[in-house]
């Protein structure tokens, strides 16, 4: 395997710059987008360039989930033969480096699938809509981050731990195009934790409770938070570009829209998303979705019935062995987890593992979960999907 050594830079994302101080960001060394100040000499990086390779797409490169992208392909060594590096006209023509070559960003049209294998999508749910279908016609599989294809049949839904089986006809081998959804954040990182409990003891309920960062919202409402911590810490008006309020030192209700039943699509999405990936209609879900003040990676409260009773020290031992969970859970320390903990880590946190005393016997449970939303619960998520293609 090659190793090169190049430098460690923060990228600018449509004119905002993602320092890693205050992101909690540990921006992948083999990443760097021109014009972006160099900080530092970097280690040793993996490179995943290789002839027998997949061609690789990454449409919406240059937005907060399409540098996490780069970031864990060259984690995760993923092996390509060719990269294209796609986002808007306004992009066009910017450098990004990247294992050590330089690849000038294009500007995304319907041509731009032709001969790739694997388009990997986060440029929002229009675009998608514009050009996944036909990226797919023309014979690449395209892993969709949004949320524009989740619920038509035929698209599987994927969490890699949870049910891969769903998308076992999909192959590179085959040669032929597909369409594979990504699903919501706080739908994946939910259920990496829940699962392993629901396989155990079906889950007859489930309510959940989310406290969502900034990233949700991509890098310019990150760059709003900050920019608005320093105004009100300043005593100015906080700039509200983004969101039509207050968001430092504040929290509100999700920014989705709200449906005629009461609940926005944040939490319509965890209703419905589960019951697909659960391939459970009955399941009963609700949700609660705010948004709070963190700049990165997602918590959630997440309460659960069960058919059959499950003791909190079997929940404990399930969750401890659980592919993409680890257990943070000391009650003696009060030390539970935290989204800055799991900043630009790979695994769901997992603890406050309580047997909730408001329902009989060992029927109910309670959990609290972290995750980071742009690596699991998006960029992390679609490129496991991508290594079941092989
Ligand atoms: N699965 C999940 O849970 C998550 C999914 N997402 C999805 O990913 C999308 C991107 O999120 P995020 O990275 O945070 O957003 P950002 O705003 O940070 O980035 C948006 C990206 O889309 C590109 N883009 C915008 N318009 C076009 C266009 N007309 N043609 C081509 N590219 C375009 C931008 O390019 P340019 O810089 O040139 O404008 C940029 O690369 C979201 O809209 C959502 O659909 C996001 C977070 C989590
Ligand atoms: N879930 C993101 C928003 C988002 O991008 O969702 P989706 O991938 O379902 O469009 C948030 O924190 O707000």
């Amino acid at each position: 395997m090659a190793a090169l050594s190049v430098q460690m830079c923060t990228p600018s994302v449509r004119g905002v710059s993602l320092k890693s101080s205050i992101y909690g960001s540990k921006l992948n060394n083999a990443v760097k987008i021109q014009g972006a100040a160099v900080t530092r000499k970097s280690r040793i990086v993996r490179m995943g360039l290789t002839e027998n390779g997949p061609t690789v797409a990454v449409v919406g490169v240059t937005g907060a989930v399409g540098q996490e992208f780069l970031a864990v392909l060259n984690q995760r060594n993923f092996p390509y033969s060719n990269l294209k590096l796609l986002a808007s006209k306004r992009s066009a023509g910017k450098h990004i480096t990247f294992e050590g070559r330089e690849y000038e960003v294009e500007e995304l049209t319907k041509d731009s699938f032709r001969g790739i294998d694997i388009a990997l999508f986060s440029a929002g749910g229009s675009i998608s809509k514009e050009y996944g279908p036909s990226a797919a016609e023309s014979g690449s599989i395209v892993v969709d981050n949004s949320s524009a294809f989740r619920m038509d049949e035929g698209v599987p839904l994927i969490v890699p731990e949870v049910n891969a089986d769903a998308m076992a006809h999909i192959k590179l081998g085959n040669k032929k195009g597909a369409i594979i959804a990504n699903p919501n954040c706080s739908t994946i990182i939910c259920l990496v934790a829940a699962t392993p409990l629901h396989r155990h003891s079906k889950v007859k309920r489930m309510v959940v409770s989310t406290y969502q960062a900034a990233s949700g919202a991509g890098a310019a409402a990150m760059a709003e938070l900050e920019q608005q911590t320093r105004e009100v810490l300043s005593g100015q008006e906080p700039t509200c570009n983004i969101f039509s309020r207050q968001y430092a030192f504040n929290l509100f209700s999700h920014n989705s829209c709200v449906s005629e039943n009461g609940y926005n699509e944040e939490e319509m999405k965890l209703v419905k998303e589960t019951r697909k990936i659960w391939n459970d209609p009955n399941v009963l879900v609700t949700a609660t979705c705010v948004r709070v003040p963190v700049m990165r990676a997602h918590a959630e409260s997440i309460n659960f019935q069960f058919e059959k009773e499950i003791d909190e020290e079997t929940a404990r031992e399930i969750l401890s062995k659980a592919e993409g969970v680890v257990v943070v859970d000391d009650r003696a320390g009060n030390n539970f987890p935290t989204p800055l903990e799991v900043s630009n880590k790979d695994d769901v946190a997992v603890g406050r593992i309580r047997r909730d005393i408001s329902q009989s016997g060992n029927f109910g449970l309670d959990i609290f979960i972290c995750g980071d939303q742009i690596r699991k619960g998006a960029a992390l998520n679609a490129v496991q999907i991508a290594e079941k293609l092989f």
